[in-house]
C-alpha cells in the first residue's frame, strides 16, 4: 500500500500523541474513581500524567518514547527539508513573476481632493484600468502604468501591490522602492502615512519581522539606517543628538559613499541601529522622522526640500552559523517634490533647493531609463541620490517608483510633467508598446506562477504547522522520559524544610488497593539501593509527621502542571492562527518565534488539567523538587 509523506507524517504525530495518551490512561487505571477533567468535557486532548515517581511508570511507556522521540525527530528533519524545497520554489516563482513584470516597475497614485481645494464639474484626470488620462484646454495625454490607484484607494490597498517586493527583499535581493511627485501629492502620506492610516514604512517593517518569524529554515536579522540628502549633502538622521543639533554642523562632517570592488556602497559614518524587534524598529524610524521634521524648522518651513531615505539591512543566516550572513539592502525613499521652477516664481535659496531636487530628480531618471532599455553605462555618478542607491537600482535589484498625481486643475502642468517622468523610467518595452496577444500571454504567465506561488506557500505553512506540532510532541515526549527515567545518579542531598518534611509523609508506597506488590511490574518495585535510602530517610523523619496522613494512596496528590496541559491548550489557537495574515487593523499572526520565545506565558504555574503523580519516598521528594526546578528550566 502506498503511504504519502504526509500521511506517514500524521500517522507518527498520531502515535506520539497516542504515547502521550497512552501514559494519561494508564495513570487513571492506577487510580480509579477519578472524576473527569474539565479539558475532557471541552473535547481538548486529555492531559498527560507526569510520572515523577519511577516506581509507578510502566517499563514498555519507556520504549514507547523513545521510539516516539527517535521517530520524531526523523521526520522533523525530513519536513525541514520539505519547507526548504517548497521555499526555493516560491522564491522562483516569485522571481519569474518580477521579471515577467519587470525589475522596475512603475506605480501611480492619484491623490484625493483636500477640502482646501476647489473641484470641477470636468475634472482634468481620468483612470480606466491601469492607464491615467490628462485632459487639458484641448489636449488629452495618455500613460500607462504597471499599477494605478484612484483617489479612493487605501494604504492596505497600496501596500498590497508593494508586498511582493518586499518578499524579494527577503529572499536577497536589493529592493528600491522610490515615492516621486509633485509637492503635497501624497508621498509622505504614502510611505509614512498617519497613525490611523500606516503607510508602506511601517508596515514593510511589520511584514519584515513577521516573514522572519516564518522562517524556519534561517535566523534573519535587521538593522535601520536613515538619512537625507539635502543640496547634495548627506546627513544622518539617527546619529546622536550632539552631532546633529544643527544643519550645518552635520553638513561639515558630510558622509562619503564609498563603493567596494564588488559594487557594493556604503556610506562611510552612517549610523546603523540593530533592530532586534519591531518595537525598536518603530522607536528608531519615528526617531529619525523626528530629527528630519527638526531639522527643516531650522531651514525650511517645507519638508519636500530633501530626499529621505529609510534603510533596512537585511541579514540571513542559513543553518551553517559559521558561513557568512547574506545580506541584503531595503531602501525606502521619500523623494524631494518635484517642481516647476518657473511657476513657483523661487529665488534665493528656495530657488537653488528647486534646481537641487530637479537635478537630481533628473539624474535617477537617467539611470532608471539607461536601466530599463540595458544600456551598457548607467549614469549613478551624476548625483549623490544615485550614487547611494547604486547597488540598490541596478540589474539583480528590483525597484518599485510610485508616482504622485494631484487631481487638481491647477496642477495639471506639473502632474503631466510627473507622468512623463515616470513613464521615461518606465521605458518604452514594457506592456503599453507591446502587442495585445503577447501583453495576454504575459498575463496568463504571471497567472500561473502566481497559482504556484500560493500552492508552495500554502504547502510550506502546512508543513510548519506540522513542524510545530512534532516539535512540540517531541518535547513533550522528552520530558515525560526524563521527568519519568532519568532522575539523577547523584544521591548528594539538598537540606529538606521543615515544610516539606510534613508534606512528604505520604509513606506508603504506590501499591495496588489491596497493597499487593507482586503484580507490579517489575521494576516498579523497590532496589536494594531504594530500600536503603527509604530506611535511612524513615529514621529521620519524626514519627509525629508520619502520623499526619497514614492514608494508604495519599501518594497521589493532584496538581495542575505547568507543563502540559498548559501548552496544549496554547497549541490549538497558535496552530488555528498560524495561517492567518498579518496586517495593520486585522488579526495578528501569532509566530512561532514568539510562542517560543514568551518563557513567562509558558511558566504559568498549576494550569488546571494534568496531574502530577509525586513520590511516596520520602528520599525521593528531594530529588523530585530538584528535578521539578530542572522541569521549569526546560520550559
Ligand atoms: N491618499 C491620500 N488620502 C488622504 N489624504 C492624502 C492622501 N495623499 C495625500 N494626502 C494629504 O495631502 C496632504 C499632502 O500630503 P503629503 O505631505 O504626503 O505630500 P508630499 O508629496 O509628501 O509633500 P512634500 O513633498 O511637501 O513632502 C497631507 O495633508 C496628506 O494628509
Amino acid at each position: 500500500m502506498f503511504i504519502s509523506n504526509e500521511e506517514l507524517i500524521s500517522l507518527s504525530l498520531d502515535n506520539a500523541t497516542e504515547s502521550l495518551k497512552s501514559s494519561q490512561m494508564e495513570s487513571s487505571l492506577d487510580f480509579p474513581g477519578e472524576m473527569p477533567l474539565e479539558s475532557d468535557l471541552l473535547d481538548l486532548p486529555p492531559p498527560p500524567t507526569i510520572y515523577t515517581d519511577v516506581k509507578v511508570v510502566p517499563e514498555h511507556e519507556k520504549n514507547k518514547f523513545e521510539m516516539s522521540i527517535s521517530n520524531l525527530e526523523g521526520e522533523i528533519a525530513q519536513m525541514r527539508q520539505k519547507e526548504k524545497s517548497l521555499d526555493r520554489k516560491r522564491k522562483e516563482a516569485l522571481n519569474k513573476i518580477l521579471d515577467i513584470k519587470g525589475c522596475i516597475r512603475v506605480f501611480c497614485r492619484v491623490r484625493p481632493f483636500l477640502v482646501t481645494e476647489k473641484r470641477r464639474i470636468h475634472e482634468p484626470l481620468s483612470i480606466k484600468l491601469e492607464k491615467v488620462t490628462v485632459r487639458s484646454v484641448g489636449s488629452r495625454k495618455e500613460f500607462r502604468f504597471d499599477k494605478v490607484f484612484h483617489q479612493a484607494a487605501t494604504q492596505e490597498d497600496v501596500f498590497v501591490e508593494v508586498e511582493p517586493i518586499l518578499r524579494s527583499a527577503l529572499d536577497g535581493y536589493n529592493v528600491c522602492i522610490l515615492a516621486y511627485g509633485q509637492t503635497g501629492t501624497g508621498k509622505t502620506f504614502t510611505m509614512d502615512g498617519t497613525n490611523d492610516q500606516p503607510g508602506i514604512i511601517p508596515r514593510a517593517l511589520e511584514e519584515l519581522y513577521c516573514q522572519a518569524c516564518l522562517d524556519n529554515s534561517s535566523s534573519i536579522t535587521f538593522s535601520m539606517s536613515m538619512l537625507e540628502v539635502y543640496m547634495g549633502n548627506l546627513r544622518d538622521l539617527l546619529a546622536p543628538k550632539a552631532a546633529s543639533r544643527t544643519y550645518e554642523a552635520v553638513t561639515r562632517c558630510n558622509l562619503n559613499i564609498q563603493t567596494d570592488p564588488k559594487g557594493l556602497v556604503e556610506i562611510e559614518g552612517l549610523t546603523e541601529v540593530k533592530i532586534p524587534d519591531l518595537a525598536k524598529a518603530k522607536w528608531w524610524y519615528t526617531k529619525g522622522r523626528r530629527a528630519r521634521s527638526t531639522s527643516w524648522t531650522n531651514v525650511n518651513e517645507t519638508s519636500s526640500r530633501s530626499h529621505c531615505l529609510t534603510r533596512i539591512n537585511i541579514s540571513r543566516h542559513g543553518d551553517n552559523l559559521k558561513a557568512k550572513a547574506e545580506v541584503s539592502k531595503l531602501w525606502m525613499v521619500d523623494l524631494g517634490g518635484s517642481e516647476r521652477l518657473l511657476k513657483t516664481g523661487a529665488t534665493g535659496q528656495t530657488l537653488d533647493e528647486g534646481r537641487a531636487i530637479n537635478l537630481s530628480l533628473s539624474a535617477l531618471g537617467d539611470v532608471i531609463a539607461a536601466l530599463r532599455r540595458k544600456r551598457g553605462h548607467v549614469p549613478y555618478r551624476n548625483c549623490k541620490l544615485t550614487q547611494i542607491l547604486k547597488d540598490s537600482l541596478g540589474d539583480s535589484s528590483k525597484v518599485l517608483m510610485l508616482v504622485h498625481v494631484s487631481p487638481c486643475e491647477d496642477d495639471v502642468g506639473e502632474t503631466v510633467c510627473s507622468l512623463s517622468f515616470a513613464n521615461r523610467a518606465r521605458a518604452i518595452e514594457i506592456n503599453g508598446e507591446l502587442p495585445e496577444e503577447m501583453i495576454k500571454l504575459r498575463q496568463k504567465r504571471i497567472l500561473e506562477l502566481e497559482e504556484e506561488m500560493r500552492e508552495a506557500e500554502e504547502e510550506c505553512q502546512n508543513d510548519r504547522n506540522q513542524i510545530q506540532k512534532a516539535e512540540f510532541l517531541l518535547s513533550e515526549n522528552k520530558k515525560l522520559l526524563l521527568t519519568n527515567y532519568q532522575l539523577p545518579e547523584d544521591k548528594e542531598k539538598t537540606p529538606v524544610s521543615d515544610k516539606e518534611e510534613s508534606m512528604t509523609v505520604n509513606r506508603t508506597p504506590l501499591l495496588t488497593e489491596n497493597g499487593d506488590k507482586s503484580s507490579l511490574p517489575r521494576f516498579m518495585t523497590s532496589t536494594v539501593a531504594s530500600r536503603q535510602r527509604q530506611t535511612a530517610a524513615e529514621k529521620e523523619i519524626p514519627r509525629k509527621a508520619r502520623s499526619l496522613r497514614p492514608v494508604a494512596r495519599s501518594s497521589v496528590q493532584f496538581f495542575g502542571s505547568h507543563s502540559l496541559s498548559c501548552s496544549d491548550l496554547r497549541l490549538k489557537p497558535i496552530l488555528r492562527d498560524s495561517n492567518k495574515k498579518s496586517r495593520f487593523g486585522e488579526t495578528k499572526t501569532i509566530l512561532r518565534k514568539s510562542f517560543k520565545c514568551n518563557s513567562s506565558d509558558l511558566k504559568t504555574p498549576f494550569l488546571p488539567g494534568s496531574k502530577m503523580v509525586t513520590s511516596s519516598d520520602p528520599n525521593l521528594r528531594t530529588t523530585l523538587s530538584r528535578h521539578r526546578r530542572r522541569m521549569s528550566d526546560l520550559i
